[in-house]
C-alpha cells in the first residue's frame, strides 16, 4: 500500500503528538517535522528518528548542535502530500501561500480562523464532508469536546439550545511564561467566548452560547454543560447515548478531579499522560424538564490528536466512512474506550 506522505509544520504541544499518532497508523507516514530552533524538543525528535526541517537561516544552528537538518521547511512541504500545520495560533495563516504554491493539502488547528480553510472539522460530526478536501481546520480542544457531546444528543433527542460555562486551564504544563497563577480571569470578559460560535462552524444548526474563565491550573479544562432538548429523556438514556460514543469516557472510581484523571492516564501508561477522550462524570448527568446537565473534563494537549488523523484520512481519501476511520485511529493509538 502506498502511504500518504505527511509533514508536521510546528513541533510543539500538538505537533509532536500528531507526528507520533501518524507514525502509529499503517496508511500514512511522517516524512518530516519542522523546528525553528535546536532545543530539547528537537533533540528528542532527532532521537526518535524524525527528519527535522528548519528555516533556511537556522540550518547552521542545527548542524552546530549535532542534529543536522534534512532541509528547509519549504523543501519539507514540497515532499509532502499533506501538511499538518501546528504552528502557534495566528502563525499558521501565514503559511497558506507556501502550501498552495507547493500544491499540497493542509490542515490547520483551532488557533486559526474558520475562514482560512473554509471548513472546520470534527470526526463524529462531519467526516464525510471532509473527504477529498484540500484545506481543513481541526477545531480547538474545547470546541472538539463540545462537538463530540452535542452531536449525538442532537441526533437522538434534538438540541434546542446549549449553554456552556468553561473553566479553562491557564496554559500548558511546559509553558513558563503565561498565567494566571493566583487569579480567576473572565476570558473574554465580553460574552460569548469564542467556543459557542466555534461549535457553530461545525454544527451550524446548534443554538449555543458560552462563557469562559481562565483558572490557575495546567492539567485540563472543565465544562459545565446545559442542553435543552426536544424530547423527554432519562439519565440512563443520556448515559447510553454518551456510552456508545467512541471518544467519550466516563470517569468515576474515585476520579473526582482533573488531577486524578491525569494520574489515571499515567497509570494506564498513555503516551505523555494523554487523555484523548471527553471525560464525563456520569454522576453529574442530571435531567429534568427536557434539560440535561453534566460536567466534562478536556485534556487540551491531546484531545484534537485523533481528529487530526481522521482529517488526514478523509482528505487523502484513504477511507470514506468516518466511523471506520475513527475506529482505526483509536485502535492504532491505543484509545480503548471501556
Ligand atoms: N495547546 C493546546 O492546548 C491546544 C492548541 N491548539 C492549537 O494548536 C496550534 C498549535 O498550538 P500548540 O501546539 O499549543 O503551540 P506550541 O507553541 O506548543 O507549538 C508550536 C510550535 O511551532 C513552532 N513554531 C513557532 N513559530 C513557527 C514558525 N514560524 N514556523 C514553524 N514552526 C514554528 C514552535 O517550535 P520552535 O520555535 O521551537 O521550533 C512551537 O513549538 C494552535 O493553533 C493552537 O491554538 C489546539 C488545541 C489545544
Ligand atoms: O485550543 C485551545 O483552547 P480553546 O478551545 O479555548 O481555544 C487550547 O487550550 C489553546 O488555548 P490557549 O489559546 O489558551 O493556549
Amino acid at each position: 500500500m502506498v502511504k500518504a506522505k505527511i509533514a508536521v509544520n510546528g513541533y510543539g504541544t500538538i505537533g509532536k503528538r500528531v507526528a507520533d499518532a501518524v507514525r502509529a497508523q499503517d496508511d500514512m507516514e511522517i516524512i518530516g517535522i519542522s523546528k525553528t530552533k535546536p532545543n530539547y524538543e528537537a533533540a528528542v525528535a532527532h532521537q526518535l528518528g524524525y527528519d527535522i526541517y528548519a528555516p533556511a537561516a537556522n540550518l547552521g544552528a542545527f548542524e552546530k548542535a549535532g542534529m543536522p537538518a534534512a532541509g528547509t521547511i519549504e523543501e519539507m512541504v514540497e515532499k509532502a502530500d499533506l501538511v499538518v500545520d501546528c504552528t502557534p495560533g495566528g502563525v499558521g495563516e501565514g503559511n497558506k501561500s507556501l502550501y498552495e504554491k507547493a500544491g499540497v493539502k493542509a490542515i490547520w488547528q483551532g488557533g486559526e480562523d474558520h475562514s482560512l480553510a473554509g471548513f472546520s472539522f470534527n470526526a463524529i460530526c462531519n467526516y464525510e464532508q471532509a473527504v477529498g478536501r484540500d484545506l481543513v481546520r481541526v477545531v480547538s480542544c474545547n470546541t472538539t469536546a463540545l462537538c463530540r457531546a452535542i452531536y449525538p444528543i442532537d441526533k437522538e433527542l434534538g438540541v434546542k439550545k446549549v449553554r456552556v460555562i468553561l473553566a479553562r486551564r491557564a496554559t500548558d504544563p511546559n509553558d513558563v511564561k503565561k498565567g494566571p497563577i493566583n487569579a480567576i480571569v473572565p476570558d473574554p470578559i465580553k460574552l460569548p467566548s469564542h467556543h459557542g460560535p466555534d461549535v457553530k462552524s461545525v454544527l451550524p444548526q446548534i443554538n449555543i452560547t458560552s462563557a469562559a474563565l481562565k483558572i490557575p491550573t495546567t492539567l485540563m479544562h472543565v465544562h459545565t454543560v446545559n442542553m435543552e432538548v426536544d424530547k423527554d429523556c432519562t439519565v440512563d438514556e443520556v448515559k447510553n447515548i454518551f456510552g456508545s460514543q467512541p471518544r467519550i469516557r466516563f470517569v468515576g472510581q474515585g476520579m473526582s478531579s482533573t488531577a486524578e484523571i491525569m494520574e489515571f492516564a499515567r497509570d494506564m501508561k498513555r503516551p505523555r499522560n494523554d487523555m484523548w477522550e471527553n471525560c464525563i462524570w456520569p454522576e453529574s448527568i442530571t435531567v429534568g424538564d427536557k434539560e440535561i446537565y453534566f460536567f466534562q473534563a478536556v485534556h487540551q494537549e491531546s484531545i484534537v490528536v485523533p481528529e487530526n488523523i481522521d482529517a488526514i484520512r478523509a482528505m487523502m481519501e484513504l477511507e470514506s466512512d468516518g466511523a471506520k476511520s475513527i475506529e482505526k485511529t483509536n485502535k492504532a493509538i491505543g484509545l480503548y474506550n471501556k
